[in-house]
């Protein structure tokens, strides 16, 4: 696996590749990431990755400062992965002057859920997203469903500004007990992590009462949020919506299932398609 810190390196390495695969990342790597990148080399002959923590994305209270950072141990799990090149700048290879040109995502998308709590957050995904990708210049890009409003607002840009990038969603990878892999799964004690679970169980618990037939979506978010708050989390939303745009459904769409909560100082987040 190649390792490039600077845009003219990868630039020049990836001058003659036919189709190339791209998976961007925020290191910390684990199963979760390395399925896209499995997955990743099924799409195309040249798979890139990048390592980038991006602080447009992250609020001023939020977790930039401490997020771990582990590029050894990264690139070794990358190279054992057939990944072949790794694109990891450093915040002035990136943003060499402040990055004034932003995307501004459909408003509709991003005030809700997820956006809603973390204000800036997908502008400044997008923007580093968008410009990672004119970087890379994939023909498919992988992203996960864990980050299921994030899949939404990149696969929206892509197909808003005609950018040629196939999008693929991977499924979210799950430890035995049904916590979806994150890197801040890293920030949980032992006590925490023994807890997290039940995040994942709410959600399983929405999607049996609906596929008894409970059509009473409000008293299932409720419910599901009192149980969680009863065992000690601080439930930001737990939301029934409609796949397409993470509206509340109108009639009788695709659903998913969509949580946010803290967990001690932990913020978690999962989902369930129904
Ligand atoms: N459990 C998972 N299963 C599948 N894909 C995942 C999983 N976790 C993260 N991803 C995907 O990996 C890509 C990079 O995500 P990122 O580096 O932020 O990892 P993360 O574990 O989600 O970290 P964070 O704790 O910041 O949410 C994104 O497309 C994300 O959706
Ligand atoms: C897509 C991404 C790499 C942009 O920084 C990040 O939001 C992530 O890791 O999901
Ligand atoms: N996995 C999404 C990146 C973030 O939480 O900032």
């Amino acid at each position: 696996m190649q390792i490039h810190h600077t845009i003219a390196s990868l630039r020049a390495a990836l001058a003659n590749a036919d189709r190339i695969a791209f998976v961007p990342t925020m290191g910390n790597l684990h199963d979760g990431h390395i399925d896209l990148m499995r997955q990743a080399r099924e799409q195309a002959g040249t798979v890139v990755a990048s390592i980038f923590v991006n602080r447009l994305q992250f609020g001023p209270k939020e977790d930039f400062d401490k997020y771990p950072r582990t590029f050894e141990n990264d690139c070794a799990r990358l190279a054992a992965a057939g990944v072949d090149h790794l694109f990891a700048p450093d915040e002035k290879e990136m943003y060499p002057t402040p990055q004034r040109y932003h995307v501004e995502p459909d408003p509709a998308h991003v005030n809700i859920l997820e956006g809603a709590v973390r204000a800036g957050h997908f502008g400044g995904v997008a923007t580093v997203v968008l410009k990672l990708f004119n970087i890379v210049q994939p023909n498919v890009a992988l992203f996960g469903k864990k980050d299921y409003q994030q899949l939404m607002v990149l696969s929206n840009m892509v197909r808003e500004l005609a950018l040629p990038i196939e999008i693929v969603a991977g499924e979210t990878i799950r430890a035995d007990d049904g916590l979806a892999l994150s890197s801040r799964n890293g920030y949980l004690s032992t006590a925490e992590r023994a807890e997290a679970p039940r995040l994942n169980r709410q959600l399983a618990w929405i999607r049996e009462k609906l596929a008894a037939g409970e059509k009473d979506f409000l008293r299932l978010e409720t419910e599901a949020m009192a149980e969680l708050a009863a065992h000690g989390w601080h439930p930001d939303y737990i939301a029934i919506r409609r796949r397409s745009d993470l509206q509340p459904p109108q009639g009788d769409e695709s659903l998913v299932v969509l949580a946010a909560a803290k967990l001690g100082n932990t913020r978690l987040i999962d989902n369930l398609e129904i």
